[in-house]
């Protein structure tokens, strides 16, 4: 990155034998490993440059990145922390990291690492604008909540994620939609996994918005691309992985040096800004997605609750939601 060291990924990296002095990992991972002369971190995902005796190589590398790996691996270290002069270069490569679904690790200024690709720090922001966004193409699509409904897919010339929309019934500017912005969970939409409520969430919104369709109304399912809070599907796992160990769900993302909640939302506002919507009734129990539409211009005329009946898996994580992330959940 401009400015900065080259910077390989331990998770991804093909040079088999890439080789370094030093590793940037999240403080919190730093935290974990005790390093000795650690200061308290600002942020949990904030980067740290550290060495060892021995310089990193990728196997090395991988259970000094991997939380997940500690109980196999539990022999690691003494490493020591070094000043950054590229901080800014060490965020970006951090949310990077997040953003392509691996761990928050490099091998800083590699030897046969192989050709270094060029980024600056301010790719990012690009990244991340919203106006890249554009409807790609719509068509009527049958599901089984309701025959009358049509998806929309969105995509950005930058951005591989093909975000959706299904809007059931007929669109209206006379009546606000029953908006559900759902986050792709591959184990609870897919494989019926009952440690979240992301299924039967899902489920119900449909069978509510086609409820609605039935009586004169209509409403938009917006699923994001954001799988995981926006940790990805790998890291999600890894998280699960640490919550078998006793972390709860916002603790075993922090432990992995990555937000525990990364999502994009104002990507969902510029979604219904495309589709010709600027006022929603939204079906939630989390108020930073009302706070944050609100932020992006949509005008939330009801917060619909939206709570499902739990199970012994997801009852941990439920009060998690509700005790440490602010979702409003009896
Ligand atoms: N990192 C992480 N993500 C999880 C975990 N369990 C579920 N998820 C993800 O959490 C997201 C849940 O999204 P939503 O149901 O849209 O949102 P919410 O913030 O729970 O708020 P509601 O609108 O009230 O349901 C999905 O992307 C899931 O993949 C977990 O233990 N760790
Ligand atoms: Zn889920």
């Amino acid at each position: 990155m401009d400015g900065g060291p080259s910077l390989l990924p331990v998770e991804t990296a093909i040079a088999a034998n890439a080789k370094a002095d030093r590793m940037l990992i999240s403080s919190a991972r730093a935290a974990t490993l005790k390093l000795t002369n650690q200061r308290d971190a600002a942020a949990p995902h904030a980067p740290v440059l550290i060495r060892g005796a021995d310089s990193f190589d990728l196997q090395t590398a991988l259970p000094i990145a991997d939380p997940a790996l500690d109980l196999a691996n539990p022999l690691k270290g003494p490493f020591k922390a070094d000043a950054i002069d590229w901080q800014d270069n060490a965020v970006a490569a951090m949310e990077l990291a997040r953003i392509a679904g691996i761990l928050p690790a490099f091998l800083v200024n590699p030897v046969d690492a192989g050709e270094a690709e060029h980024l600056a720090a301010s790719d990012l922001d690009h990244w991340s604008d919203t106006i890249n966004l554009a409807i790609a193409t719509r068509a009527k699509l049958p599901v089984s909540a309701s025959k009358d409904a049509q998806i929309v897919a969105f995509r950005s010339a930058d951005d591989i994620r093909e975000h959706v929309a299904l809007i059931i019934g007929e669109q209206s500017s006379e009546r606000e939609p029953l908006v559900r912005l759902h986050s792709e969970c591959l184990t609870g939409d897919i494989l019926g996994s009952l440690k979240c409520d992301c299924g039967p969430q899902l489920d119900a919104a449909l069978a509510a918005m086609a409820d609605q369709a039935d009586k004169g109304g209509w409403g938009i399912l917006l699923y994001m691309r954001q799988e995981g809070r926006g940790i990805g599907l790998v890291n999600k796992l890894r998280a699960y992985r640490l919550q078998d160990q006793g972390f709860d769900t916002v603790d075993a993302n922090q432990r992995l040096g990555l937000p525990d909640e990364a999502r994009d939302f104002p990507l969902a506002a510029r979604m219904l800004d495309l589709l010709g919507v600027n006022a929603i009734r939204l079906m939630t129990n989390n108020p930073k997605k009302v706070a944050a539409l609100e932020a992006a211009g949509i005008t939330i005329t009801e917060r619909v609750q939206h709570q499902l009946p739990d199970n012994p898996h997801n009852r941990r994580y439920l009060e998690t939601k509700r005790d440490r992330s602010g979702h409003l959940l009896t």
